[in-house]
């Protein structure tokens, strides 16, 4: 017998190599010096930190699982989720803008570039000298981005891309972009195009005013007639398992990253339970309160197990996409329930900005919502169980 650790009930810590141990306690370092001391600042003001890239580079925190040859770590998908873990346990949109740049960016181009597209781009993003986005999502076509308008016609060698794609993370300051659109040259089937900051005709407005996910920008891509070279096109992907490659890795890291944020909801509220004293005893002496701490210990207990599974399941190539749906679906609605429930415990200071609690509610909501909502996660489930697509 072991004694029972409220902070890691089934000793998931044993379950990691040496390795994966460093890299988690450097990303936790890393996130508690660099992002947790200016969070708070940073939501309330919706600051732009495009700065935090090369320091996330610099602590090895972008492109993780990329080889050490074009200047990632070569580390496993375990390792990954462990860094997404350690960002949201400050905020999710820090580790927005890290997952981006790690699997939606430089995962493409590892993926699906030619040689000479990954000597290019990939080091630089590794470092964070230069910053990507992912244009995939369009106003008309969200959930079903097979929808898509974006379309790039052929212009002499190369091609000519016109349409928008909005609510895309990074953009108004980023370096390069993964974009996704019909290319007239390929049967108008999708194609993934790597654009490039100050070509003429595009354009990323910020969009302003969000209410979650504040710390991390996000803005629109707009593309009149920019005039690419053949180069720009990723050679080995077509179709839309192009994009969908890229966000199985985001989704992936996204499970552990939202268990960070139920992580950092749990214990505030078990620390705030033990603090705070009403009716003469500690508020974590009382009956209801314990039992809103038991379900999240054992919701979160169960949701990290899922997510080492799946990560191990991809370092050996063994995974089904469904498992990354079951994964980012559960652990995401569970952390937001965790968070809406640490809110209430917390009663009128669950509402301050200082405890932080209120943040992660108000992010999770996106964080439910983006790289496939809850629901659109029930539908390929619900496909893979019976067979039947209900989209
Ligand atoms: C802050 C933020 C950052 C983002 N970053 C990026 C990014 O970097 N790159 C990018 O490409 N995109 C990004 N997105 C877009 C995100 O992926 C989309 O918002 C998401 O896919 C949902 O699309 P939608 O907003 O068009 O909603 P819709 O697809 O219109 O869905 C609206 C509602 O209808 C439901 N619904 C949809 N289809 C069905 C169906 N068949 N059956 C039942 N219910 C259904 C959905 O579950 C949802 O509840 C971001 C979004 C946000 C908010």
């Amino acid at each position: 017998m072991v004694p029972f650790d409220w902070a890691d009930p089934f000793n998931l810590d044993d379950q990691l190599s040496d390795e994966e141990r460093m890299v988690r306690d450097s990303a936790h370092a890393f996130a508690q010096s660099e992002l947790q001391t200016r969070v708070i600042e940073a939501y309330a003001q919706e600051t732009d930190a495009p700065e935090l890239f090369p320091l996330m580079g610099k602590a090895g925190l972008l492109g993780v699982t990329i080889p050490e040859e074009f200047g990632g770590s070569g580390a496993s998908y375990v390792a990954y989720g462990l860094v997404a873990r350690e960002i949201e346990r400050v905020d999710s949109g820090y580790r927005s803008m890290a997952s981006v740049q790690s699997s939606l960016v430089m995962y493409p181009i590892h993926a699906y570039g030619s040689d000479e597209q990954r000597h290019k781009y990939l080091p630089g993003l590794a470092s964070g000298e230069l910053i990507g986005c992912f244009g995939l999502t369009e106003p008309d076509a969200g959930s079903d981005p097979a929808g898509m308008r974006t379309y790039a016609k052929k212009d002499g060698d190369g091609y000519s891309l016109s349409g928008a794609k909005t609510w895309i993370s990074n953009s108004p300051f980023a370096d390069v972009f993964v974009v996704w659109a019909k290319s007239e040259a390929h049967g108008d089937k999708v194609r993934g195009f790597v654009l490039e900051k100050g070509m003429a005709g595009l354009e990323a407005p910020r969009i302003k005013g969000k209410l979650s996910l504040r710390a991390s920008t996000t803005g629109m891509i707009q593309m009149d007639e920019v005039k690419l070279p053949a180069e720009a096109l990723l050679p080995d992907v077509e179709g839309m398992k192009g994009p969908f490659g890229c966000l199985n890795r985001a989704r992936y890291g996204i499970s552990w990253g939202s268990m960070g944020a139920a992580e950092f909801c749990y214990h505030a509220a078990r620390q705030y339970g033990l603090d705070r004293h009403q009716f003469g005893v500690p508020l974590a002496s009382k009956q209801l309160y314990q039992l809103k701490l038991a379900d999240m210990a054992s919701e979160i207990a169960l949701g990290l197990q899922g997510s080492l599974r799946v990560g191990r399941l991809l370092d050996d190539g063994n995974y089904a996409p469904e498992m990354i749906s079951v994964v980012k679906r559960n652990n995401v609605g569970k952390a937001l329930d965790i968070a809406r429930t640490a809110r209430d415990m917390h009663g009128g200071n669950g509402i301050s900005e200082e405890y932080q609690v209120m943040r992660h509610m108000l992010n999770l909501e996106t964080v439910n919502t983006y790289e496939g909502t809850h629901d659109v996660h029930a539908l390929i489930l619900g496909r893979a169980i019976t067979g039947i697509p209900a989209f």
